[in-house]
């Protein structure tokens, strides 16, 4: 059988090389060889999964400069059956990719709105008079290139090489220690690992009522890794909240704390457990 792992494409893109890299431990683990999956979103590419399209997918869910991929924590808890089978994290390494002789002659720069924000600074100092353009993915315009030279796309070294696209500057992120946490995602119940990850809503608007559940985990002495909140996208103020945990679903204090947080919280949500390929 052929194990498949769905990502966003098109191919070049970052979470393309995660996807790879994931596919090497599939093969690995398993003894099954993997094909890819392109999708045109990351929503499109998590509900692949749900909708039983493709085995797993790799999505990004967090950068060290920008924070969280919003859209992958929502979806996970708007799809519900989504568990974590491992994370990897990847060095992030932007290029300017246009067929522009030189910088000022780009007047438009195209990338995820992540790559974007990235390089910043760079784009703001180095093409000032250039419109900043999102897409759903690094790779999304680069087959335009070639009909519009003054476009440049922000995406890897990778991404020109695999295209045969000429690059104009690299690297341009703004910070040099830029990296991206990815998780690996199926319909597989996962409770084993380094880490664990939950989401919960919460009863009540009222002092000390996200006390009551983070107490749960400190009077077991587990670990907080992150704490996210997101719009439940109900009403302004109304929150649900993203946790990364130290410990697995197979360790008893572990257990407990989501058997007293399933009593504790409105809804709770747990995405299983894992440990970085
Ligand atoms: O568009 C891509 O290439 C992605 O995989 C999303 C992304 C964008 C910027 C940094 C990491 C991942």
């Amino acid at each position: 059988m052929v194990l498949s792992v769905a990502h966003l494409g098109p191919a070049g893109t970052y979470t393309e090389w995660a996807a790879t890299r994931c596919a090497e431990w599939l093969s690995q683990q398993f003894s099954q060889s993997c094909v890819l999956q392109p999708h045109t979103s990351i929503a499109r590419t998590l509900q692949g999964v749900a909708d039983h399209g493709a085995d797993f997918a790799v999505v990004p869910v967090e950068n060290s400069i920008e924070g969280s991929v919003t859209v992958t924590l929502d979806m996970l808890w708007q799809l519900d059956q989504l568990q974590i089978q491992r994370t990897l994290i990847l060095p992030i390494a932007h290029a300017l990719i246009s067929y522009a002789p030189t910088l000022d002659q780009v007047t438009e720069i195209c990338s995820h709105p992540q790559a974007l924000a990235q390089c910043q600074v760079w784009t703001e100092t180095h093409v000032p008079q250039a419109n900043c353009l999102a897409l759903d993915s690094t790779t999304a315009a680069l087959s335009s290139l070639a009909q519009h030279p003054q476009r440049g796309v922000i995406a890897s070294h990778r991404a020109a090489d695999l295209y045969h696209l000429p690059v104009l500057a690299y690297p341009i992120n703004d910070y040099p220690d830029n990296c991206t946490r990815f998780w690996v995602v199926s319909l597989d119940p996962s409770t084993q690992g380094t880490h664990t990850s939950l989401a919960f809503s919460l009863h009540s608007n009222a002092p000390g009522a996200l006390l009551w559940p983070l107490q749960i985990l400190a009077d077991r002495h587990i670990n907080l890794s992150r704490i996210e909140s997101r719009p439940t996208k109900r009403s302004l103020g109304d929150y649900h909240f993203f946790l990364d945990l130290e410990g697995d679903l197979d360790q008893a204090p572990v257990q407990t704390a989501v058997q007293a947080l399933g009593e504790a919280t409105k809804v709770l949500k747990v995405f299983g457990s894992y440990a970085v390929i």
